[in-house]
């Protein structure tokens, strides 16, 4: 048996009960946190939590070479990922090989990010479009650092569709977590290299630490909020399409925007 665990958003706490009665059973349990961190916790506090040793694997073991399937063909085996384990991860290819090795697998949710910034703005999930990250510039063969345009495209598709888009950030084993910051210049540089001038001017918010006791939550034109100081990772954003009045209400009273989002609604 396979069980694939959601950690939840921050820290070894954030597990379900059905998750931690899970792990108890389980011969074995496995974890990566190459799609997302815990940043409240570590290896050891969760260890500690859940009483079991925890064999972290490598985003390879993960998605290339899952040797480690074996060992649920005839004992119990958990899966531990952050957020809820199928949300924007690549986890439903493992549960499709493990079954086609005859294995039974099952899924034990936790809370998501994608879920979670709703709850922390007041934007309303079913006015998302489709979701993107910000990946870290990369430097091609030719010695030039390349900017990926796809989430800027992506934005500009949803808006022309009236959708907000949920803007995730790279996590990378060098270059770090991407702040709301470097991945707003990423887009204002993609913006100044087509010579348009769509986003400068719009309102974007950018959330941190969220599931924590002291989430950061702002909203603000982009050209102020790329300076704002959001502390440590992570960090993911929001570029809103138009808001319906309790959507701007919310921002201005959760995540401080300028109250003159409201103007186009008292009109
Ligand atoms: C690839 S997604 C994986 C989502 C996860 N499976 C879930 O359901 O929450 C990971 C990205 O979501 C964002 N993220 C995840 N947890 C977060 C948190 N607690 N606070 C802010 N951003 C978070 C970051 O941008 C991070 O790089």
């Amino acid at each position: 048996m396979l069980t694939f665990i959601g950690l939840g958003l921050f820290d070894e706490k954030d597990i379900s009960l059905k998750g931690l009665e899970a792990i108890a059973r389980a011969n074995r349990v496995y974890a990566e946190f190459y799609t997302s961190r815990l940043m409240g916790t570590t290896l050891e506090k969760m260890e500690g939590l859940y009483n079991k040793k925890i064999t972290v694997l490598t985003r390879e073991e993960v998605e290339q070479y899952p040797n480690w399937l074996e060992h649920a063909i005839n004992e119990d085996v958990v899966f531990l990922t952050g957020g809820d384990t199928m949300v924007s991860t690549t986890h439903v290819d493992l549960r499709l090989r493990a079954m086609e090795m005859g294995i039974t697998t099952k899924l034990v949710h936790g809370s998501s990010i994608s879920s979670a910034v709703c709850g922390l703005t007041g934007l309303q999930n079913y006015r998302f479009g489709k979701a993107v990250t910000v990946p870290h510039p990369y430097t091609s063969s030719r010695g030039k650092t390349v900017i990926s345009e796809t989430p800027y495209d992506t934005v500009l598709q949803n808006l022309e569709h009236g959708l907000h888009t949920l803007v995730f950030l790279d996590i990378d084993k060098e270059k770090g977590y991407m702040t709301v910051n470097q991945a707003l210049d990423l887009l204002l540089q993609v913006e100044a290299k087509r010579s348009t001038n769509i986003l400068q001017d719009r309102i974007a918010v950018g959330i941190a630490r969220a599931g924590s006791d002291f989430p950061a939550v702002a909203a603000d034109h982009i050209q102020r909020l790329k300076n704002f100081d959001f502390g440590a990772p992570l960090h993911i954003m929001i570029i809103p399409a138009d808001t319906h009045f309790v959507e701007a209400e919310s921002l201005v009273k959760l995540a401080h925007a300028p109250k003159s989002i409201l103007e186009v609604h008292n009109q």
